[in-house]
């Protein structure tokens, strides 16, 4: 299945090309939800405004709602404004998610004007009628670098925009929707990233230490070397890494108040500290951890201190760029590896962390679905609940047959 994101000022046509495209596809027997932000801000966003949190906010609530509906093989069209690069390729980050740009120059929408909106925002400040933080005209929208699919909506023809969408579905669809695996993006970067000068100067501290060679030396080649911070028995050189153990910080830690400060950052318990070397022109090779996913209640965090362009880090197979004092989660159940192709050593500061409801707050600011239970066909029950819900509110025979389904599990 597949979840359209749409993006572009108002009036470019998110609304006319969600209902053509909605109507060809029911038409040739698929499912289709359009969740358009100007009928949702009527309900579930009505508590919403325009401000940029607003807007963040709203764009996610509609992201949670259109997840539910992919997750019952419904295509999704979310119609919304979208403004935010940061938030759109958040939201990209799922396998089932493409992006769709409607661009529409400013001077054909204040000439098209379908709801009179444009002239009420070019009313002069003074006006009561005016209406303020109005996208394209004052407020912000970011232009996307990497839609998947640019329509340009001020000079073609509505027919042509809808067939190339429509188009662009079919040859997008996931066919077979068994070999389907909705779940949590496979990595994700935190809203949060540290000072790579003092990560640099307590790694200083660090680096003329024994660093461990890692235990398992099948999975590499080259120089893969590590140092602990905090490890089972509290010793530099224990650099081992097993889920539900006491964990202590070594005497390392004591100097390198900045390391410090960053596990002080994660509000929540932490198993092993470390730092990770990967030495020049050296490989991890394709391996799985088992038990390391938020789902299972675990998340392993990165925070790279040196590295460059050369360092190829893979999730899943996708390319993840780190970049120095940036943070990040991945998945590292599902496989994963690293080239260093360079001639410099790479080093992250890795935290075993263990989830609980301040991280949970955390990843769901990231577009995670933390009720997200790892199943290729079931629902938790909150969802499922979510999904009947939605479905009585627009009675057919098909929703019908689908709650019945559901109802049935
Ligand atoms: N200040 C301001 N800025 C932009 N849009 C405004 C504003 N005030 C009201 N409207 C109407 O709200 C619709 C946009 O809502 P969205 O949910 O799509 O916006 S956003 O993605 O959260 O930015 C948008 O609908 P569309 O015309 O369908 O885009 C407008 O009708
Ligand atoms: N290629 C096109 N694609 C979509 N809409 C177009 C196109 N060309 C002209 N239009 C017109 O632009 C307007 C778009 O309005 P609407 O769909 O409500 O936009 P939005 O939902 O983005 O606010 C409609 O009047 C539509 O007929």
């Amino acid at each position: 299945m597949i979840l359209i994101q749409f993006t572009g000022l108002s009036g470019s046509g998110k609304t006319t090309l969600a209902e053509n495209v909605s109507a060809m596809l029911l038409e040739n027997g698929y499912q289709v939800k359009i969740v358009d932000g100007d009928v949702y801000r009527k309900t579930v966003c009505k508590d919403l405004g325009f401000s940029k949190e607003d807007r963040y906010e709203n764009v996610r609530r509609l992201f949670n709602i259109s997840r539910d509906f992919v997750a019952s093989n419904y295509i999704v069209l979310m119609s919304v404004i979208n403004p935010f690069e940061d938030l759109r390729n958040e939201i990209a980050q799922s396998e089932f998610v493409k992006t769709v740009f409607l661009d529409c120059h400013i001077d054909a929408l204040i000439n098209r004007d379908p709801k009179g909106l444009y002239q009420k925002a070019l009313l002069p400040d003074h006006d009561v009628n005016k209406i303020k933080n109005f996208t394209g005209i004052s407020d912000v929208y970011e232009v996307p670098s990497n839609a998947d699919l640019i329509l340009k909506t001020d000079s073609e023809p509505v027919s042509d925009s809808t067939q190339k969408l429509y188009q662009f579905i079919i040859d997008n669809l996931v066919t077979n929707p068994s070999e389907f695996k909705l779940m949590n993006p496979s990595s994700s970067q935190l809203p949060i990233s540290f000072s790579i000068e003092k990560l640099q100067h307590d790694l200083s501290i660090c680096e003329n230490l024994l660093w461990t060679p890692h235990f398992n030396t099948g999975r590499y080649e080259g120089n893969w070397t590590s140092v602990s911070l905090r490890s089972q028995s509290g010793k530099e050189t224990d650099i081992l890494s097993f889920p539900d153990r006491e964990y202590k910080n070594t005497p390392l830690l004591d100097k390198c108040s900045y390391f410090k400060e960053i596990m002080d950052w994660f509000e929540c318990e932490k198993e092993a500290v470390r730092l990770l070397r990967l030495g020049p022109e050296s490989e991890i090779k394709e391996h799985v951890d088992n038990d390391t996913s938020y789902e299972d209640g675990f998340f392993r965090i990165h925070i790279p201190i040196i590295t460059n362009s050369e360092v190829f880090f893979y999730v899943d197979k996708k390319r993840v760029k780190m970049e120095m004092g940036e943070c990040w989660y991945a998945n590292f159940q599902l496989p994963h590896s690293v080239q260093n192709k360079s001639t410099e050593p790479r080093i992250h500061l890795t935290l075993d962390c263990i989830r609980n409801e301040w991280s949970d707050e955390l990843f769901s600011k990231m577009g995670f679905d933390i009720h997200y239970v790892p199943s290729n066909d079931e629902f938790s029950e909150e969802v499922k609940q979510r999904i009947i819900a939605e479905l009585s509110r627009n009675p057919s025979e098909t929703n019908a047959k689908i709650i019945a389904d559901l109802q049935s599990k």
